[in-house]
């Protein structure tokens, strides 16, 4: 196969990956966004986790909440677990690697927060014990997810909203795990400003 007909397949695979999604998760992106809303009115904070790209994810959306997306607002409360290379390494290496998320939620998640938690799989054992950990703390849980779910979509309680991408290749589901991610930060502001109108 030639390289010009490999991008065009990944185009091509990335635009029907997102249309099919659209047709899935328009009303749980409405519940997640509104999982957000509820808990930065009600002084809460979002915590967000992943491995590998996921990561990069999840630091993309406590950034845009922190600074901010396209409108012009105050900051919003919102911490990525996956940058504190002292602390990740060290919990890794005083306990084990799947740990590295649940204990800084130990520490840090009060009832009220909420867990944006990202894994293409549904089978990062990290990411799986943050949400556990969530729910011992009185959170709740936005899950970004793929494939068939993995053990994640087992973890998940009432309260907590699914956001699964209907695809099978990691790539395609972080592609549209982004799009997912700025939809929400997108709501969340119109919420805000529909809120001081
Ligand atoms: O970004 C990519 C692949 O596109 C990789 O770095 C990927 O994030 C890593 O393999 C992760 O470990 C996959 O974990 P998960 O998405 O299954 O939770
Ligand atoms: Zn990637």
């Amino acid at each position: 196969m030639n390289l010009q007909t490999r991008i065009q397949q990944h185009f091509t695979a990335s635009i029907e990956t997102k249309q099919k999604a659209l047709g899935l998760l328009q009303e749980p992106i409405l519940q997640a966004a509104q999982l957000v809303f509820t808990s930065i009115q009600q002084n809460g904070k979002i915590l967000s986790c992943g491995n590998g790209g996921s990561a990069g994810d999840a630091q993309h959306f406590s950034s845009e909440m922190l600074n901010r997306f396209e409108q012009e607002r105050r900051g919003l409360p919102a911490i990525a677990l996956t940058t504190d290379t002292s602390t990740l390494t060290s919990i890794a290496n005083d306990y084990r690697y799947e740990r590295v998320f649940a204990r800084q939620i130990e520490a840090l998640g009060r009832p009220g927060d909420v867990l944006l938690a990202i894994s293409t799989s549904g089978n990062s054992a990290n990411v799986n014990r943050a949400i556990e950990t969530a729910h011992a703390s009185g959170m709740r849980v936005i899950a970004l997810s793929g494939k068939a779910g993995g053990e994640m979509k087992d973890l998940l309680q009432d309260g907590d909203v699914e956001l699964r991408v209907p695809a099978d290749s990691t790539a395609r589901i972080q592609e549209t795990h982004l799009l997912l991610i700025h939809c929400i930060c997108d709501l969340v502001d119109h919420l805000l400003l529909a809120e001081t109108a």
